[in-house]
Protein backbone atom coordinates (compact mmCIF):
# COMPACT_ATOMS: atom_id res chain seq x y z
CA UNK A 1 0.00 0.00 0.00
CA UNK A 2 1.05 3.64 -0.57
CA UNK A 3 2.51 5.50 2.05
CA UNK A 4 -0.38 8.70 2.13
CA UNK A 5 1.41 11.92 0.67
CA UNK A 6 1.44 15.43 -0.14
CA UNK A 7 1.50 15.28 -3.86
CA UNK A 8 2.46 18.51 -5.95
CA UNK A 9 1.93 18.12 -9.28
CA UNK A 10 2.80 20.51 -12.50
CA UNK A 11 2.15 23.61 -10.44
CA UNK A 12 2.71 27.50 -11.86
CA UNK A 13 2.26 30.31 -9.38
CA UNK A 14 2.16 33.77 -10.87
CA UNK A 15 1.59 36.97 -9.01
CA UNK A 16 0.16 39.25 -11.55
CA UNK A 17 1.78 38.66 -14.91
CA UNK A 18 5.17 37.67 -12.93
CA UNK A 19 5.22 33.97 -12.98
CA UNK A 20 7.06 32.55 -9.40
CA UNK A 21 6.65 28.98 -9.65
CA UNK A 22 6.85 26.76 -13.05
CA UNK A 23 6.26 22.81 -13.01
CA UNK A 24 6.59 22.09 -9.79
CA UNK A 25 6.09 18.07 -8.73
CA UNK A 26 6.90 16.72 -5.61
CA UNK A 27 5.44 14.54 -3.11
CA UNK A 28 6.10 13.78 0.82
CA UNK A 29 5.14 10.97 2.24
CA UNK A 30 4.21 10.51 5.49
CA UNK A 31 7.44 9.86 8.13
CA UNK A 32 9.68 11.61 5.54
CA UNK A 33 11.58 15.30 5.63
CA UNK A 34 11.54 16.86 2.28
CA UNK A 35 13.76 19.90 1.98
CA UNK A 36 13.49 22.54 -0.84
CA UNK A 37 16.30 25.06 -0.82
CA UNK A 38 16.94 28.10 -3.04
CA UNK A 39 18.13 31.13 -2.99
CA UNK A 40 16.25 34.25 -1.93
CA UNK A 41 13.10 35.02 -3.82
CA UNK A 42 12.91 31.79 -6.09
CA UNK A 43 9.29 30.95 -4.66
CA UNK A 44 10.25 28.67 -1.38
CA UNK A 45 7.27 30.42 0.26
CA UNK A 46 5.25 30.66 -2.02
CA UNK A 47 5.19 26.96 -2.82
CA UNK A 48 4.75 26.41 1.16
CA UNK A 49 1.97 28.64 1.26
CA UNK A 50 0.27 26.88 -1.94
CA UNK A 51 0.69 23.33 0.39
CA UNK A 52 -0.86 25.37 3.74
CA UNK A 53 -3.78 25.99 1.53
CA UNK A 54 -2.96 30.10 2.31
CA UNK A 55 -2.77 30.92 -1.76
CA UNK A 56 -4.99 28.97 -4.15
CA UNK A 57 -3.55 26.76 -6.67
CA UNK A 58 -4.07 28.56 -9.98
CA UNK A 59 -2.51 25.53 -12.26
CA UNK A 60 -1.43 22.11 -11.54
CA UNK A 61 -2.57 20.23 -8.73
CA UNK A 62 -2.10 19.41 -4.95
CA UNK A 63 -3.38 16.65 -3.56
CA UNK A 64 -3.27 16.81 0.55
CA UNK A 65 -4.21 14.47 2.32
CA UNK A 66 -2.93 14.65 5.82
CA UNK A 67 -4.63 16.18 8.94
CA UNK A 68 -4.41 18.04 11.36
CA UNK A 69 -1.89 20.27 9.57
CA UNK A 70 0.77 22.42 11.44
CA UNK A 71 2.61 25.69 9.80
CA UNK A 72 6.16 27.01 11.35
CA UNK A 73 6.63 30.37 10.09
CA UNK A 74 10.19 32.15 10.00
CA UNK A 75 9.02 34.22 12.99
CA UNK A 76 7.72 32.83 15.92
CA UNK A 77 4.55 34.77 15.75
CA UNK A 78 3.53 34.18 19.41
CA UNK A 79 0.73 36.72 20.83
CA UNK A 80 2.26 38.89 22.88
CA UNK A 81 -0.44 39.43 25.52
CA UNK A 82 -0.81 35.02 26.36
CA UNK A 83 1.66 33.82 27.95
CA UNK A 84 4.08 30.96 27.13
CA UNK A 85 1.94 28.31 28.01
CA UNK A 86 -1.82 29.81 26.30
CA UNK A 87 0.51 30.86 23.71
CA UNK A 88 1.55 26.74 23.03
CA UNK A 89 -1.96 25.52 23.86
CA UNK A 90 -3.55 28.06 21.35
CA UNK A 91 -4.32 25.53 18.37
CA UNK A 92 -5.55 22.93 21.20
CA UNK A 93 -8.41 25.25 22.38
CA UNK A 94 -9.59 26.21 18.59
CA UNK A 95 -10.03 21.94 18.81
CA UNK A 96 -12.21 22.94 21.64
CA UNK A 97 -9.88 20.81 24.36
CA UNK A 98 -10.59 21.82 27.96
CA UNK A 99 -9.12 24.40 29.36
CA UNK A 100 -6.73 21.70 31.87
CA UNK A 101 -5.95 18.98 29.77
CA UNK A 102 -4.95 21.52 27.20
CA UNK A 103 -2.59 23.30 29.66
CA UNK A 104 -1.30 19.70 30.80
CA UNK A 105 -0.15 19.00 26.85
CA UNK A 106 1.21 22.14 26.08
CA UNK A 107 3.84 21.70 29.69
CA UNK A 108 4.36 18.56 28.68
CA UNK A 109 5.48 19.62 25.30
CA UNK A 110 7.07 22.69 26.64
CA UNK A 111 9.29 20.73 29.17
CA UNK A 112 10.42 18.07 26.32
CA UNK A 113 11.41 20.72 23.96
CA UNK A 114 13.77 22.33 26.97
CA UNK A 115 11.32 25.33 28.16
CA UNK A 116 11.15 25.72 31.73
CA UNK A 117 8.32 25.80 33.81
CA UNK A 118 8.67 29.32 35.65
CA UNK A 119 8.85 29.97 31.22
CA UNK A 120 5.14 28.82 30.56
CA UNK A 121 4.00 31.41 32.72
CA UNK A 122 6.08 33.91 30.94
CA UNK A 123 5.19 36.71 27.84
CA UNK A 124 6.92 36.91 24.97
CA UNK A 125 8.23 39.73 25.71
CA UNK A 126 10.07 38.15 28.30
CA UNK A 127 11.70 35.10 26.48
CA UNK A 128 14.81 34.97 24.50
CA UNK A 129 14.61 34.54 20.97
CA UNK A 130 15.47 30.71 20.98
CA UNK A 131 13.09 30.42 23.83
CA UNK A 132 10.32 31.78 21.12
CA UNK A 133 11.39 29.51 18.77
CA UNK A 134 11.18 26.75 20.89
CA UNK A 135 7.63 28.11 22.02
CA UNK A 136 6.65 28.21 18.72
CA UNK A 137 7.76 24.61 18.13
CA UNK A 138 5.90 23.11 20.92
CA UNK A 139 2.89 25.25 19.30
CA UNK A 140 3.31 23.20 16.13
CA UNK A 141 4.12 19.61 17.59
CA UNK A 142 1.83 19.69 20.61
CA UNK A 143 -1.03 19.53 17.57
CA UNK A 144 0.40 15.91 16.84
CA UNK A 145 0.84 17.37 13.00
CA UNK A 146 0.15 14.26 10.43
CA UNK A 147 2.05 17.21 8.45
CA UNK A 148 4.10 20.11 9.16
CA UNK A 149 5.24 22.71 6.90
CA UNK A 150 8.22 24.84 7.92
CA UNK A 151 9.75 27.94 6.45
CA UNK A 152 13.10 28.49 7.44
CA UNK A 153 11.90 28.21 11.37
CA UNK A 154 15.63 27.80 12.57
CA UNK A 155 17.13 30.60 10.77
CA UNK A 156 17.82 32.80 13.50
CA UNK A 157 19.42 30.87 16.23
CA UNK A 158 22.75 29.79 16.80
CA UNK A 159 24.30 26.52 15.70
CA UNK A 160 23.67 24.92 19.12
CA UNK A 161 20.36 25.68 19.65
CA UNK A 162 19.60 24.63 16.10
CA UNK A 163 21.10 21.35 16.49
CA UNK A 164 19.29 20.84 19.86
CA UNK A 165 15.79 22.23 17.92
CA UNK A 166 16.63 19.62 14.68
CA UNK A 167 17.33 16.63 17.06
CA UNK A 168 13.78 17.47 18.80
CA UNK A 169 12.32 17.62 15.41
CA UNK A 170 13.78 14.34 14.50
CA UNK A 171 13.12 12.34 17.52
CA UNK A 172 9.12 13.34 17.31
CA UNK A 173 9.15 12.53 13.91
CA UNK A 174 10.34 9.02 14.21
CA UNK A 175 7.60 8.67 16.84
CA UNK A 176 4.96 10.22 15.42
CA UNK A 177 5.29 9.21 11.67
CA UNK A 178 4.72 12.47 10.56
CA UNK A 179 5.66 14.36 6.93
CA UNK A 180 7.39 17.53 6.66
CA UNK A 181 8.18 20.07 4.18
CA UNK A 182 10.86 21.89 5.62
CA UNK A 183 12.38 25.40 3.52
CA UNK A 184 15.30 26.46 4.22
CA UNK A 185 18.36 28.34 2.52
CA UNK A 186 21.02 26.09 4.52
CA UNK A 187 22.37 23.50 3.02
CA UNK A 188 24.23 21.72 6.03
CA UNK A 189 20.20 22.34 7.69
CA UNK A 190 19.08 20.16 4.98
CA UNK A 191 21.53 17.58 4.74
CA UNK A 192 20.52 17.32 8.45
CA UNK A 193 17.38 16.69 8.69
CA UNK A 194 15.60 16.14 5.20
CA UNK A 195 15.50 12.12 3.50
CA UNK A 196 14.84 14.28 0.07
CA UNK A 197 16.44 17.26 -1.20
CA UNK A 198 15.30 19.68 -3.89
CA UNK A 199 17.60 22.41 -5.24
CA UNK A 200 15.47 25.44 -6.67
CA UNK A 201 16.33 28.14 -9.17
CA UNK A 202 14.48 31.08 -9.57
CA UNK A 203 12.77 33.21 -12.23
CA UNK A 204 10.61 31.41 -12.58
CA UNK A 205 11.12 29.09 -9.57
CA UNK A 206 11.17 25.20 -10.70
CA UNK A 207 13.10 22.26 -8.85
CA UNK A 208 16.71 21.74 -10.97
CA UNK A 209 17.78 18.96 -8.52
CA UNK A 210 17.10 16.27 -6.13
CA UNK A 211 19.65 15.03 -3.48
CA UNK A 212 18.89 12.20 -1.34
CA UNK A 213 21.79 12.11 1.38
CA UNK A 214 22.87 8.51 2.93
CA UNK A 215 20.91 6.54 6.14
CA UNK A 216 18.13 7.56 8.18
CA UNK A 217 18.33 11.43 9.40
CA UNK A 218 18.71 10.61 12.94
CA UNK A 219 21.61 8.24 12.63
CA UNK A 220 23.74 11.01 10.61
CA UNK A 221 26.65 12.07 12.76
CA UNK A 222 28.07 15.39 12.13
CA UNK A 223 31.02 14.40 9.49
CA UNK A 224 28.31 13.34 7.72
CA UNK A 225 26.30 16.08 7.46
CA UNK A 226 29.32 18.05 6.67
CA UNK A 227 30.30 16.26 4.03
CA UNK A 228 27.01 16.24 2.12
CA UNK A 229 26.55 19.41 2.31
CA UNK A 230 30.12 20.36 0.87
CA UNK A 231 29.58 17.60 -1.90
CA UNK A 232 25.92 19.03 -2.74
CA UNK A 233 27.45 22.62 -2.17
CA UNK A 234 29.94 21.73 -5.45
CA UNK A 235 27.31 20.53 -7.91
CA UNK A 236 27.14 22.43 -10.98
CA UNK A 237 23.21 22.71 -10.91
CA UNK A 238 23.32 23.80 -6.97
CA UNK A 239 25.97 26.30 -7.75
CA UNK A 240 24.36 27.42 -10.34
CA UNK A 241 21.00 27.83 -8.57
CA UNK A 242 22.99 30.01 -5.85
CA UNK A 243 24.75 31.80 -8.61
CA UNK A 244 27.82 30.55 -7.23
CA UNK A 245 31.00 31.11 -9.63
CA UNK A 246 31.87 27.27 -11.23
CA UNK A 247 34.41 25.28 -10.16
CA UNK A 248 38.11 25.20 -11.21
CA UNK A 249 38.18 21.52 -12.92
CA UNK A 250 40.89 21.05 -10.32
CA UNK A 251 38.42 21.45 -7.32
CA UNK A 252 35.56 19.80 -9.05
CA UNK A 253 34.46 16.61 -6.77
CA UNK A 254 34.10 13.44 -7.99
CA UNK A 255 30.08 13.60 -8.46
CA UNK A 256 28.00 10.73 -8.14
CA UNK A 257 29.37 9.15 -4.93
CA UNK A 258 25.86 10.24 -3.35
CA UNK A 259 23.02 10.47 -5.09
CA UNK A 260 22.41 13.19 -6.94
CA UNK A 261 19.29 13.38 -9.51
CA UNK A 262 17.77 16.15 -11.72
CA UNK A 263 13.88 15.49 -11.55
CA UNK A 264 12.85 13.77 -15.27
CA UNK A 265 10.33 15.81 -16.87
CA UNK A 266 9.11 13.73 -18.53
CA UNK A 267 8.66 10.88 -15.88
CA UNK A 268 7.21 13.87 -13.36
CA UNK A 269 4.99 14.71 -16.37
CA UNK A 270 3.50 11.11 -17.01
CA UNK A 271 3.52 10.40 -13.50
CA UNK A 272 2.39 12.35 -9.84
CA UNK A 273 5.25 11.86 -7.64
CA UNK A 274 8.74 12.97 -9.37
CA UNK A 275 10.62 10.03 -9.44
CA UNK A 276 12.91 9.19 -5.96
CA UNK A 277 15.23 6.93 -6.57
CA UNK A 278 16.33 4.33 -3.97
CA UNK A 279 18.88 5.52 -1.77
N1 LIG B 1 2.06 38.78 -2.48
C1 LIG B 1 2.96 38.96 -3.45
N2 LIG B 1 2.70 39.78 -4.49
C2 LIG B 1 3.58 39.94 -5.48
N3 LIG B 1 4.77 39.32 -5.56
C3 LIG B 1 5.09 38.49 -4.54
C4 LIG B 1 4.20 38.26 -3.44
N4 LIG B 1 4.78 37.38 -2.60
C5 LIG B 1 5.97 37.09 -3.14
N5 LIG B 1 6.16 37.74 -4.30
C6 LIG B 1 7.33 37.63 -5.18
O1 LIG B 1 7.38 36.29 -5.59
C7 LIG B 1 8.74 35.84 -5.64
C8 LIG B 1 8.90 34.64 -4.75
O2 LIG B 1 8.72 35.06 -3.40
P1 LIG B 1 8.83 34.01 -2.20
O3 LIG B 1 8.66 34.77 -0.94
O4 LIG B 1 7.91 32.89 -2.46
O5 LIG B 1 10.33 33.51 -2.38
P2 LIG B 1 11.29 32.78 -1.32
O6 LIG B 1 12.12 31.84 -2.09
O7 LIG B 1 10.50 32.25 -0.20
O8 LIG B 1 12.18 34.02 -0.81
P3 LIG B 1 12.97 34.16 0.61
O9 LIG B 1 13.91 33.02 0.68
O10 LIG B 1 13.64 35.50 0.46
O11 LIG B 1 11.92 34.15 1.68
C9 LIG B 1 9.59 37.05 -5.24
O12 LIG B 1 10.03 37.69 -6.41
C10 LIG B 1 8.62 37.92 -4.48
O13 LIG B 1 8.98 39.27 -4.61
Amino acid sequence: MTARQLLVHQLDHAYGATTVLEGITLAVPAGRTVALVGPSGCGKTTLLHLCAGLLDVQHGRIAQPFAPTAVMFQQPRLLPWMNTRDNIALGLKARGMLRAQRHRAAQDMALALGLTEASLLQFPAELSGGMQSRAALARALVLSPALLLMDEPFSALDVGLRYQLHQLLLEQQARTGMAVLLITHDLMEAVRLADDVLVMRPAPGRIVAHYQPPGAALGRGDTLVHQCAAELQQHPDVRAAFDLPALAAADAPALGRWRITVPDEAQAGSHPVMQIGEP
